[in-house]
């Protein structure tokens, strides 16, 4: 105690040091928020204030005095965090660079510059299987690991805080929930609406609108379209028709509706949010992304909007909502009516964004390649008896296996959401490949990563369509399913894997049947593949493309 009554400031500085010690044992155990980080500094610091107050400083003294406290308490915790973070974390031994180790920053500044889906891939090829992405994050790309971290043996993972990071969120969607159980009963309630015989009902609304469509097409013919536009109308249109009985007109009047970029700029502040989900409260404060908050409310008003006219209205054929708004009747509870909406606003943007992707990355590749094209043609119009509709029926895997071809490709090179989808492991950890992944670990499968790696699908960076037909595929090739992922496996798979594929097989059939393709005059493929941006799902840029009538050529 010599140094107590020698010198109350240095008392008070060494005090403040041990409690940033103290500290960042609470934090390492309990994840602080914002605000239980800032009440704790706070009250720590008028301890150590009052404490020098005690041991006889003046009155004068107390501001220099608080503020070199308040330095020493948060460098002494942040140098220990550090420390912990890169020599005695449990994941320390995972490989990963270093400043990845120590914070979320770098994951946090490639969500930001949209170019997050390269760097985590990049990571991969220079650190392995498995990369430490952040202080408590995994990313994983060999095959056997998707089994334990989505597939059957992940059922005590849950979805990861990656996913309460929308700062606009009145309440969870199916999709946001991290609980087990509310989301285990919540999405058979979403289940009843995806059924078989949902799907055949929903058909001859998705060929109204294909039709549709087509006629556009046709009276442009000649002219420079952009396919990434005419693949959102189609499928922006049909998901806000099968969910809500109202297609957004998109289609009819050949623009958008405010929703796409409404939907386009809210997502990017989700991503950026569900990185550091601490930081969501202080989201409305920060000067920055004025416009993804501003489209953020924009989305909130539409899709609050589209539901409620919907709820006001009877209508005769079934759609999405008559199952997602009632709740099932082995439920715990009824649903809240802040949660259908968030549900409902679930189901037009997951639904469309990535079928439209997909899409346009078909087109994307295939107007490369004429025989590719020449060869799809071919089997759909192989398909078709040239008199009643062609339905989807028509187009199966057994007859047309090369279109299935194409739209696994299309997946497999372009998974709409390229990266991992996160999940946390239960208390007492799990292990993957053989080591053992401590409770709480955020862990993924990088999509893009493992589906571009060529000891899963040979020769992984091009467009082969012939490799999912087995008796085509060379012997030799590697093809390994197990890692074709695009809509995640398990308990979180897509719901809408099997109407995706629907869409998909009209689409090419109306559409390839109809007519010819080239890219417009002065098109580069390399211009467009920079324009390919990461948030949350892709973002890309214009696809000029000329139609020609097939009929008349
Ligand atoms: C090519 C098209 C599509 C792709 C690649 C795709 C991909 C995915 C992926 C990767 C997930 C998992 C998300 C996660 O765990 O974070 C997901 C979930 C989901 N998808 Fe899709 N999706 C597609 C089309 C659709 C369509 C047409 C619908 C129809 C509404 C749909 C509805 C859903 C729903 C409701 C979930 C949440 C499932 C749950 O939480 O249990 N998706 N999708």
């Amino acid at each position: 105690m010599e140094i107590v009554k020698s010198d109350p400031g240095v008392t008070a500085a060494v005090s403040a040091g041990v409690l940033g010690l103290v500290s960042h044992q609470i934090f390492k155990r309990n994840e602080p928020t914002v605000y239980s980080f800032a009440s704790h500094v706070l009250i720590v610091n008028a301890g150590l204030t009052v404490l020098y107050k005690y041991l006889q400083g003046t009155v004068d003294q107390l501001a220099v005095v608080a503020l070199v406290d308040f330095f020493v308490y948060l460098l002494t915790l942040s140098s220990s965090i550090v420390l912990y973070r890169v020599f005695f974390h449990p994941l320390n031994q995972y490989p990963g660079p270093i400043l990845c180790k120590i914070t979320r920053f770098a994951s946090s500044w490639h969500v930001m510059t949209r170019d997050s889906h390269e760097w985590q891939m990049s990571l991969h090829k220079k650190y392995g299987d498995v990369v430490r992405l952040s202080p408590n994050e995994l990313s994983f790309i060999s095959a056997s690991s998707v089994d334990q971290l989505h597939g059957s043996k992940a059922g005590k993972l849950a979805r990861g805080p990656f996913y309460s990071g929308d700062p606009n969120r009145p309440a969870d969607s199916m999709l946001s929930t991290q609980d087990l159980n509310e989301h285990r009963w919540r999405r058979k309630t979403w289940e009843r609406g995806f059924g078989s015989k949902q799907l055949r009902d929903f058909e001859p609304r998705v060929i109204r609108l294909l039709d549709m469509l087509v006629s556009q097409l046709r009276e442009r013919v000649g002219t420079t379209q952009n396919m990434t536009r005419w693949s959102e109308y189609f499928a922006y249109d049909v998901m806000s028709d099968l969910a809500f009985s109202e297609d957004f007109g998109m289609l009819k009047a050949a623009k958008p509706h405010p929703y796409i970029p409404a939907l386009h700029d809210a997502t990017r502040l989700l991503v950026i949010a569900s990185q550091t989900p601490w930081i969501r409260p202080l989201m409305p404060w920060f000067p920055v992304e004025a416009q993804s908050k501003k489209a953020g409310k924009e989305f909130a008003r539409i899709s609050r909007e589209t539901y409620l006219r919907r709820k006001a209205r009877e209508v005769k054929e079934p759609d999405m909502y008559e199952y997602i708004a009632s709740p099932d009747r082995s439920g715990p509870r009824p649903l809240t009516e802040a949660e259908v909406v968030a549900d409902s606003a679930l189901l037009i943007a997951a639904g469309a964004v990535s079928t439209a992707l997909s899409i346009t990355f078909m087109f994307f590749h295939l107007l490369q390649d004429p025989k590719q094209m020449a060869r799809l043609q071919s089997e759909i119009d192989s398909c078709w008896d040239g008199v009643t509709l062609l339905d989807v029926t028509m187009l199966a895997p057994q007859r047309a296996p090369y279109l299935d071809g194409c739209i696994n490709e299309s997946l497999r090179l372009w998974p709409p959401a390229p990266n991992g989808m996160q999940r946390r492991t239960p208390s007492d950890g799990v292990v993957v490949d053989g080591r053992f992944v401590p409770g709480g670990t955020q862990v993924s499968n990088h999509t893009m990563g493992i589906q571009r790696d060529a000891r899963h699908f040979t020769n992984p960076d091009a467009f082969i369509p012939e490799r999912w037909i087995d008796s085509e595929r060379p012997a030799d090739w590697n093809h390994d399913v197990r890692t074709f992922i695009p809509f995640t496996i398990g308990q979180f798979a897509c719901l809408g894997k099997n109407l995706a594929y629907q869409e998909l097989r009209l689409f090419m059939g109306g559409v390839v049947r109809n007519f010819e393709f080239r890219f417009a005059e002065g098109f580069r493929t390399e211009v467009f593949e920079g324009q390919i941006k990461y948030k949350g799902t892709f973002l890309i840029g214009e696809l000029p493309v000329v139609f020609s009538d097939r009929k008349a050529s």
